[in-house]
């Protein structure tokens, strides 16, 4: 059981695993360099700011959180300060954090290299969620320095947020991210860099689609480069194939001959990729809240009427999204609740007149 944990980097994915450790009881202890992080992790419930220089007593677990090129350095000090009996990381590129860790005479034998595989395009604490991770995979990366209790400590950390551990070589790890989540980001980079040569007209057309498809293209470009930068070639090798089939797929539209085949190809082997992914049939993420789609008109105070209806039925709103296409006179506010309160909120919102799509 970890009953004492520490987090180096109170940003999305640290101040993510502080509140999923909290829900368990443990204590967290919190730092960060930003004290503006730091101070909002802590009023989110987070945990409690950790007293700098040497630990009193370490913790069960200490995770490194930070932006990867950093890991290295935070990761040595920390065990220089004593800050915890075994220590991770969450960084999104292995190999590379591993050696400079190494490099900078860190113990191998107390920390044990992580990736949870749960995440967003947003940054900061403010983004954080308790079950961010829940049913994701959370990839171990041990050398073989690594202590077996350090281990087990760490796929407890894995287990405590939700997530499924899955123990992987760092090097065979950065080949599978640069194909599942590394290629895929620089390629909704490239599609959403397109949308820069629309006009009004054409932006008004977005549909979900290409809000899905660019959703990641969202995320934090300094962080993103780091992270392609530690794992490059073997992204660089899958954006060739990428390129090879979109340029393919190009010729052939342009070729009337021969394009129905070629084109037709691609979508086939696209679609079987897309079913290719797991979770899409057997173990689905679990749906911590139910959504209710709500028709909202564009207009002042209309989400602050919506907010009060649900207050007024007793139900508290967990979370909300708003799509909506500029210039259009309504939106719709997915309402994330609990499953169990669900069908009570679409009654009472449609009582009082509000169009509700369950
Ligand atoms: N964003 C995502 O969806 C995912 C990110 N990761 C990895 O998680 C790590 C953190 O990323 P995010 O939480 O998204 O970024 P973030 O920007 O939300 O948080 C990073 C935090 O680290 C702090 N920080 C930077 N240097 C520091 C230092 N030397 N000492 C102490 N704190 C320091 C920053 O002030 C910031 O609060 C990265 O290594 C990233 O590769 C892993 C899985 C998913
Ligand atoms: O936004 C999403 O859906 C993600 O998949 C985020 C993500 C970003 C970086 C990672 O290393 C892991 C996950």
């Amino acid at each position: 059981m970890i009953e004492r944990a520490v987090v180096v980097g109170a940003g999305l994915i640290g101040t993510s695993i502080a509140l999923a450790l909290r829900r368990h009881g443990t204590e967290v202890g919190l730092a960060d360099r930003d004290p503006a992080a730091l101070r909002l992790a802590c009023d989110l419930g987070a945990g409690t700011a950790l007293d700098p220089g040497r630990a009193r007593r370490p913790a069960d677990v200490a995770v490194i959180a930070a932006p990867p090129a950093a890991i290295p350095a935070v990761l040595r000090d920390a065990q220089d300060r004593g800050l915890a009996h075994v220590y991770t990381d969450v960084a999104s590129v292995k190999a590379d954090v591993v050696e400079e860790a190494g490099a900078l005479g860190c113990d191998l034998a107390t920390y044990v290299p992580g990736h949870p595989m749960g995440g967003s395009e947003k940054q900061g604490p403010s983004a954080a969620r308790a079950d961010l991770f829940l049913g994701r995979s959370w990839a171990l990366c041990p050398t073989g320095k690594a202590d077996r209790v350090a281990v087990a400590v760490v796929t407890e950390l894995a287990r405590l947020c939700g997530a499924n551990p899955l123990t992987i070589d760092a090097r065979a790890h950065d080949r599978a991210v640069a194909l599942v989540s590394h290629a895929p980001h620089v390629a909704s980079s490239a599609v959403a860099a397109r949308l820069l040569d629309g006009d009004d007209t054409a932006l008004a057309l977005t549909g979900q689609g290409v809000r899905d498809v660019t959703r990641i293209a969202g995320g934090d470009p300094g962080m993103w480069l780091e992270i392609l930068r530690h794992n490059a070639v073997p992204v660089a090798e899958v954006l060739d194939a990428v390129a090879a089939d979109l340029a393919a797929a190009a010729a052939a539209l342009r070729d009337e001959g021969g394009a129905a085949g070629r084109v037709v190809d691609l979508l086939s082997r696209g679609r079987r990729g897309h079913d290719s992914i797991p979770g899409k049939h057997g173990a689905e993420r679990t749906p911590a809240y139910a959504v209710l789609p709500v028709v909202i008109p564009d207009e002042p105070n209309a989400l602050g009427r919506l907010f009060a209806a649900a207050g007024e039925a007793g139900i508290n709103i967990e979370d909300i999204r708003i799509d909506h296409s500029p210039g259009l006179p309504v939106g719709v506010a997915q309402l994330s609740v609990v499953p169990e309160a669900a069908d009570e909120l679409a009654r009472a919102l449609a009582e009082q007149g509000w169009s509700v799509h369950p």
